[in-house]
């Protein structure tokens, strides 16, 4: 049972190839993504990467799988992992080629033999209907609402890039914060299907700071999906311009918006193993 474990900048995936679990028929199991990203029980990871799987419209499809099981739409540092993993395994000759996840088509270029990728994340949107947010309120772009979350009370703005969002502008922001309200903020009534948690410290026009808590993985070194998310809300509000580098604990990233908050995000990859999981694995339930 191979695995390919890589990071992206400390947010860290498991890609398992279809074509080598014929055994498992489908996608795995809500166990075995469990206790595959366990960090004491399994290999550890942030999440599973499950392809390439074939797809109509795109080079490639994938799925991708948070820690607690749960299936996301869209991962920024997965979908540059991924695109690691099939130029190192030589699955694509050509640098440029596009993936389908369920939310949306990406586009992939690789850099300097796969240590930077590039990838069309694609549109950005604050539509309350597209991200959803609190289904029952009227249809609206969710800028600057009000939510109370234990103690506090915030100012927040959501996003979709696929993936749901959420984003609290602040004027600093710290890893206890993310720790104490990110949890309850992912799984707050406003968000149907749950939310990831981005706590945004704008530093100048340029730069932007972020804590993260995950849906369904809890507290990450970096996202890609964050970072979009993250620069887009501080750009409709005004406070960067389109060129942005996103700081997080495990590193940065380069953000561009372009027309109808198109997003282009550019990051590195680093390997880290490649292996075979032995059975016994499977043999726990966490
Ligand atoms: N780490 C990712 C985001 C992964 C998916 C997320 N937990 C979700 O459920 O939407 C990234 O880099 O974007």
């Amino acid at each position: 049972m191979r695995f390919y474990k890589y990071h992206a900048l400390g947010n860290d995936y498991i890609v398992l190839n279809p074509a080598d679990f014929p055994q498992w028929k489908s996608a795995p199991t809500l166990d075995q993504i469990r206790v595959v990203c366990h960090r004491n029980f399994g290999v550890g990871s942030d999440g599973i990467l499950w392809g390439p799987l074939p797809s109509q419209k795109a080079d490639f499809g994938l799925r991708i799988f948070n820690p607690d099981g749960s299936e996301a739409e869209k991962s920024g540092n997965g979908l540059r992992i991924f695109s690691r993993y099939l130029w190192d395994q030589k699955l694509v000759k050509n640098p440029d080629f596009t993936i389908e996840v369920p939310g949306g088509l990406v586009r992939s270029v690789i850099l300097d033999n796969g240590q930077l990728i590039k990838i069309a994340m694609g549109n950005v949107s604050f539509d309350s209907a597209k991200i959803p947010v609190n289904l029952t309120g009227p249809a609206r772009e969710v800028i600057n609402e009000k939510i109370t979350i234990l103690d506090r009370e915030f100012t927040y703005c959501a996003a979709t890039i696929g993936n749901p969002h959420c984003v609290l502008p602040l004027p600093e922001v710290t890893s206890e914060l993310a720790h104490k309200y990110g949890p309850h903020l992912e799984v707050h009534a406003n968000f149907p299907r749950k939310t990831n948690v981005q706590f945004l410290q704008v530093l100048d026009r340029a730069n932007i700071r972020i804590e993260i808590w995950e849906r369904g993985a809890g507290y990450t070194l970096a996202s890609g999906s964050s970072s979009s998310a993250a620069a887009a809300v501080a750009h409709r509000l005004g406070l960067v311009d389109k060129d942005i580098t996103v700081h997080m604990p495990g590193g940065k990233i380069g953000i561009e918006i372009g027309d109808n908050f198109s997003i282009m995000m550019t990051g590195t990859v680093n390997k880290v193993a490649e292996g075979d999981m032995h059975p016994e694995l499977f043999a726990v339930k966490v």
